[in-house]
């Protein structure tokens, strides 16, 4: 068997002592075998030293010094001596030796368990020999005589090997170079059994066969050593498959010892084997990890690569671009800047165009119309809404299905949401208030159904602060302000009424008597923005004492603050005249006749006629019609010299965004888009000025018209003589085509006389001139004995208004005197005196007019109301407003005409009245205010010196 080094596990001479045995020469010889025997006694006793040397005695069993062949082996049979032997040399060489059989456990079969633990030392022994490269024997040749030859040699081999160790283990260890020397020179030098043999095969040989013997052998030993070799080789390498594969191996027949070990080895080999597998496979599996992780490395070089590449191409390309972007941006930046100049040019052709647009609508003379929606108050929710959405002047409605699904949409000037504080409200009406102060009338009216919030806007909240303020505040506010601001240059006279229409009557809000149903309405000077916030103070208390437990006053009536500025020119001395009304209309809401009764039945009946009347007059001016209704209510006559004559009128249209207000919202929007549409002329400046060319040239004006108007009247006249109940029409007709769009101051029942007076003046400059200016025809009727004309009047004048026209006729009046000052001198007294001294010659009718006027309201308050409601009662249908019938209303104003004939015949006839006639009796506010430097004329003493100044300034001029 090959060892560790390649040595051979059997010796030259012990292959060509086998030769020479196999021979066949006499080795039966006894002098041979007694040499042979000699040479392996001498080896045995040899090896029996050495292994008595090294382990003594053991397992109290000597071996003898010189064992006989059988003593050798028995002695070696256990394996203890060899085993500790070679542990001697090798420690640890076999780790568990079995010392002695008597140590095993004592049990009944204790000779088998003895031959099995022997084995097991000797196989150990063998196999720990084995891997020491030192030439081994078989177990087997311990168990059987005559083999012992082998384990002497194996004894010796270990013994050489010792001795190598001991020597210092140089170099490596090979039992043929070691142990053949000694052997050899034992064997051949001295009697060694091979050169016994030798001799015994050469003994009866002759010289010549020597030669051919010595060849023989020499080539059956080189063919024996070849196959040993082959066969060791084999061995080594088949051993551990043929073993495994084959049960009839002849090692594992030979014995169960062979058999262990042989399994032992083989196991060792396959596990070897296996480890040797397990090796090559883990090696290819990492080799073929290795390629795959190569192959991934590769893959991510080349991904890196390609990514690099991707990355300079972006990189490239984002150069490209920030270089494009910086070219465009900056391309862009010229542009913009081009848009930005090209921007605030539009904005500026845009402002321009609003102006403009402003001025063509003041040129028109439209009613402006903002709109204002109120919040939701606090516990309603907010997200039922009625108001869908508000852009620019344009609002729209959700309608519900009874007004047919979807949106309806309005126009405005302006459209303020619910969030639109008091503030902003009032900046879009401020231009109104300089118009004020520049010599306009200006009428901003409040419109909308009950607590929409008009009074708020106009007036405020209950709890005022200086935030939620409304128009009137804030109007009275600026007007001072802007009073002081131009007080270097005008010298500004303000003064307010306060007054209320309630069923048709009109009441003086700023008493403090008690007595309210008066007609002529205080006029109060004020100076600053305390007075009139007193005064409008006083006129809420007294507002508040009509007011019931179950109707709201407020709600029920129309209120009106009237503020009358005059101012004079410091340089010129020119005066201008300007007068304002904010008026809180009352609810515009639609009472139907059936749910209510009483005074609240009345009270609608009153609101719905007068808002009806409105209607009316909107529908006819919108109409162009010739004639404007505007007598058919107090609340028209109030305002007529804000619809019709050329005034700024601002309505301000307050909506309720619940729904169970779309009804009204609808109908009130529906109204206030179609007073949008009415053109009321440019607004005129009220001047009086010295301006004698421009007098001539309106007088000039009015002459042409004049003749043109008679002579119709004249036709019209003569062809009416045949059908006499005509007349009335006709008459009418013609001086409703005056009235229409007449100057602010042309108010008053004055368009019945107008042709009927210029008749009767023609040759007469000074009163042609004064009757044909618009705003005078009653003011010249003293000297032309007028006054006949003027009783078939039928005035119901509001105060105010015939106050504002007086004051007008007054200021005509001065003009035409300076007109005749400068034409023919100094004024004659006795023309100053005759028509400025006594305000009874200028304004003979209106004491009378007013009283008259009076009479006719109180009858056609009390006992024709029915009629009339009767005329107006369906304005509580849907859009009343719009139901405007010109034979309704033409059959209506002939009740009252016939009416007030009755009523002037009524009041000449009645002792009361006739006293009522007497104008020391009753006072009228026309007459307070036109008289200059008369006896104050109102009631409220309070205020009679401040009047007085006014007046005074109106002397003066
Ligand atoms: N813009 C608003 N902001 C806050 N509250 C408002 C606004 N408008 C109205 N209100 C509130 O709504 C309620 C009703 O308003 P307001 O009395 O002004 O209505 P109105 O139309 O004048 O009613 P009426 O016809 O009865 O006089 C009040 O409590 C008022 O304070």
């Amino acid at each position: 068997m090959a060892g560790e080094g390649g040595a051979l596990s059997f010796s030259v001479a012990s292959v060509v002592e086998d030769v020479l045995q196999q021979h066949g020469n006499r080795l039966g010889d006894l002098d041979l075998e007694s040499r042979k025997a000699e040479e392996a006694a001498s080896r045995r006793y040899e090896a029996a030293g050495w292994l008595r040397k090294m382990v003594g005695v053991v397992a109290a069993k000597d071996l003898p010094a010189e064992p006989s062949e059988e003593e050798f082996r028995l002695g070696l049979r256990s394996g203890i001596i060899l085993c500790n032997a070679l542990n001697k040399i090798q420690p640890g060489g076999v780790p568990k030796v079995v010392e002695s059989p008597c140590d095993a456990t004592p049990i009944p079969d204790g000779a088998a368990l003895s031959a099995f633990q022997y084995f097991e030392n000797v196989r150990n022994f063998l196999v720990a020999v084995q891997e020491m490269g030192i030439p081994n024997f078989e177990a087997s040749d311990l168990e059987q005589g005559g083999k012992s030859a082998r384990v002497v040699n194996t004894v010796l081999a270990l013994k050489s090997y010792s001795e190598w160790k001991q020597t210092g283990g140089n170099g490596i260890w090979k039992f043929g170079g070691n142990v053949k020397p000694t052997v050899s020179a034992k064997s051949f030098s001295g009697s060694g059994s091979l050169s016994m043999l030798v001799r015994a095969v050469l003994l009866d040989k002759k010289p010549e066969e020597v030669p051919m013997l010595v060849e023989s052998v020499l080539s059956k030993v080189v063919e024996e050593f070849e196959n040993r070799i082959a066969s060791q080789y084999d061995m080594a390498k088949e051993a551990p498959k043929e073993i495994a594969i084959s049960q009839g191996n002849k090692f594992l027949l030979k014995s169960t010892g062979d058999n262990k070990r042989t399994e032992d080895k083989n196991v060792k080999l396959i596990k070897k084997e296996e480890c040797f597998h397990k090796n090559q496979i883990a090696e290819e599996e990492l080799k073929n990890k290795t390629q795959k992780q190569q192959m991934i490395f590769d893959q991510q070089q080349r991904d890196i690569q390609e990514l690099k590449n991707t990355l300079s191409t972006t990189k490239a390309g984002m150069q490209f671009m920030q270089m494009k972007f910086h070219e465009e941006f900056n391309s862009l930046g010229m542009h913009i800047h081009g848009l930005a100049h090209a921007a605030s040019g539009y904005h500026k052709v845009l402002e321009e165009n609003r102006k403009l647009y402003n001025q063509v609508q003041d040129l028109k003379g439209s009613i402006r119309v903002y709109c204002r929606v109120r919040p939701f108050l606090s516990g309603q929710s907010n997200d039922l809404s009625t108001v869908h959405n508000i852009e620019d002047g344009n609002i729209t409605i959700s309608t519900a299905s009874k007004h047919g699904k979807g949106c309806k949409s309005f126009s405005f000037n302006k459209v303020f949401e619910p969030c639109a504080t008091q503030a902003e409200v009032f900046s879009d009406m401020q231009p109104l208030i300089r118009s004020v102060l520049d010599g306009y009338n200006v009428c901003i009216f409040a419109y909308g159904q009950t607590g929409s919030g008009k009074t708020y806007t106009m007036t405020g909240p209950k709890d005022l602060s200086e935030k939620n303020k409304g128009v009137n505040y804030r109007a009275l506010g600026d007007l001072f302000l802007l009073a002081e601001q131009r007080k270097d240059i005008f010298c500004y006279n303000v003064a307010v009424q306060m007054i209320e229409i309630y069923n048709e009557q009109v009441r003086d809000l700023l008493v403090t008597d008690g007595s309210l149903n008066v007609p002529d309405a205080n006029i109060i000077p004020v100076s600053s923005t305390y007075d009139v916030i007193d005064l409008m103070n006083l006129g809420h208390r007294n507002r508040a004492v009509g007011a019931t437990a179950l109707n709201d006053r407020s709600s029920r009536s129309h209120s009106c603050l009237t503020v009358h500025v005059q101012g004079r020119d410091l340089a010129s001395g020119t005066i201008l005249r300007g007068c304002m009304h904010l008026v809180d209309l009352a609810g515009s809401e639609r009472v139907n006749k059936s749910e209510v009764t009483g005074d609240r039945l009345k009270e609608a009946q009153h609101i719905n006629r007068s808002l009806s009347a409105l209607g009316d007059v909107i529908a006819s001016l919108a109409q162009k019609n010739p004639h404007v209704p505007y007598r058919n209510s107090k609340l028209t006559q109030l305002l007529q010299d804000s619809l019709g004559g050329q005034a700024k009128t601002l309505m301000f249209v307050h909506i309720s965004p619940e729904p169970d207000a779309l009804g009204e919202t609808i109908s009130t929007l529906k109204f206030a888009e179609r007073v949008a549409t009415v053109e009321l002329g440019a607004a005129q400046v009220n001047k009086g000025s010295t301006d004698v060319k421009e007098l001539k040239e309106q007088i000039a004006n009015q002459k042409a018209a004049l003749v043109k108007k008679e002579r119709e009247t004249e036709h019209r006249r003569k062809g009416s003589e045949s059908s006499p109940s005509n007349s009335n029409h006709r008459l009418r007709d013609a001086n409703d085509s005056n009235l229409f769009r007449q100057p602010m101051g042309d108010v008053g029942n004055i368009e019945v006389h107008k042709s009927t007076l210029r008749q009767k003046r023609q040759s007469f400059d000074l009163d042609e001139i004064l009757a044909n200016s618009p705003p005078w025809p009653p003011v010249i009727s003293p000297s032309l004995n007028y006054a006949e004309d003027e009783k078939e009047m039928a005035s119901g004048e509001w105060v105010d208004k015939v106050m504002v026209n007086k004051q007008d006729a007054v200021n005509m009046v001065e003009k035409s005197l300076g007109c005749w000052e400068a034409e023919n001198g100094n004024l004659p007294d006795a023309l100053y005196h005759k028509y400025l001294s006594d305000s009874s010659k200028i304004y003979p009718e209106q004491s009378f007019n007013m009283l008259v006027g009076n009479s006719q309201l109180n009858l056609a308050n009390n006992d024709d109301m029915d009629d009339i409601d009767a005329a107006t009662s369906d304005s509580s249908e849907p859009d009343f407003l719009w139901q405007f019938n010109q034979s309704k209303f033409t059959s209506m104003t002939n009740r009252i005409e016939s009416k007030t004939s009755k009523a002037i015949s009524k009041a000449a006839k009645n002792p009361e009245l006739s006293k009522n006639l007497n104008p020391s009796l009753g006072p009228s506010p026309s007459r307070k205010l036109a008289n200059g430097g008369g006896v104050p004329l109102q009631r409220n003493r309070r205020h009679a010196a401040p009047v007085d100044g006014k007046r005074k300034i109106a002397n003066r001029k």
